[in-house]
């Protein structure tokens, strides 16, 4: 018999996410099938959504091989029925305050620090770069963690070194740019690119720095597909461009509009939905419809 979610504290309610406590040294991290466009998060649920982004940090969590904080398989008996296939059971972990960015691709904020000043998070890189440059080697770009609902500020490593030791800083580099590479890779030789990514690492009780939070989802990096790519070109996001397109070409709405998205068409949602599928079933090799939980 599984425990009913209301016999969890909640702890923290992100935009799409939230995390629940289990006991002192374990917490729930559930996805939600909300989706986000333009800042805002839509009226229109995703379904599934919660589900495939789970199974793809389960996949990478299994595949990059990094100590990391699940503490239990994505059927754990401690994980109610209304969330499994969409929540993990993980560590409690003392996390490190910074937003863990790699960037192998300009674009996004990167590419606006970088029309202004050269540089990205104060990483200099060369002229005449434009929307979709590869940036090889791939670059650390740390973030300050934003309130929800705010933008996170972009830092440079030294302030990270600052904030929270070099060593640790150091290490915080090193583990982002490995996992991004290793990621990278495994996305490639399925045809999709991983432009960019976050990632969130913790400490545990006995002082050991894991990898937390989601990792390498469509909600935490830019996915592209390999077939469309073109530098210069704006490249349409993997899994939100159907939305993103209907939104500012078919809906009526527009960005500047000063009111929320209306809701999406079935169509678009069933799309979408789709799409979040592909990816996930293209970069593991997987069958979505072998996930626990049952399908929205
Ligand atoms: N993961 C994790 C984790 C952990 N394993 N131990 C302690 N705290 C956290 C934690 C607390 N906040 N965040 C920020 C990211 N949140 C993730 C959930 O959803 C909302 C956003 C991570």
């Amino acid at each position: 018999m599984r425990p009913e979610l209301s016999e969890y504290t909640p702890i923290y309610s992100g935009k799409v996410r939230e995390l629940y406590e289990v006991d002192d040294e374990h917490l729930l991290l559930v996805a939600s099938d909300r989706i986000s466009a333009y800042d805002y998060i839509l009226d229109t649920p995703i379904p599934d959504k919660g589900r495939v982004l789970t199974a793809m940090s389960v996949f990478f969590f299994d595949a990059l091989g990094v100590p990391n904080h699940l503490a239990g398989p994505a059927d754990d008996p401690r994980i109610p029925e209304p969330v499994l296939g969409r929540a993990l059971i993980t560590r409690r972990l003392d996390m490190v305050p910074v937003e863990c960015v790699a960037r192998g691709y300009l674009t996004g904020s990167g590419l606006r620090e970088y029309r202004a000043n050269g540089e990205v998070c104060g990483v200099p890189l060369p002229e005449g770069l434009v929307d979709g440059s590869r940036i090889d080697p791939p670059i650390f770009t740390p973030a300050t963690k934003a309130a929800v609902g705010d933008h996170d500020e972009n830092v440079s490593f030294e302030r990270v070194a600052a904030d929270v030791g070099i060593e640790l800083a150091t290490r915080l580099r090193e583990l982002t740019l490995g996992v991004y590479a290793r990621g990278a890779d495994i996305a490639r030789e399925r045809g999709i690119i991983l432009a960019d990514t976050k990632f969130e690492f913790g400490h545990s009780s006995d002082g050991d720095l894991l990898l937390a939070d989601e990792v390498l989802t469509p909600d935490s990096s830019r996915y592209w597909d390999g077939r469309l790519y073109e530098p210069g070109k704006a490249l349409p996001s993997f899994d939100k461009q159907i939305v993103r397109d209907w939104l500012t070409k078919e809906s009526g709405w527009s960005t500047d509009a000063g009111t929320p998205p209306p809701p999406l068409p079935d169509d678009v949602v069933e799309r979408t939905r789709a799409r979040y599928i592909e990816a996930y079933e293209r970069i593991s090799g997987l069958s979505f419809a072998d996930w626990p939980g049952a399908a929205a």
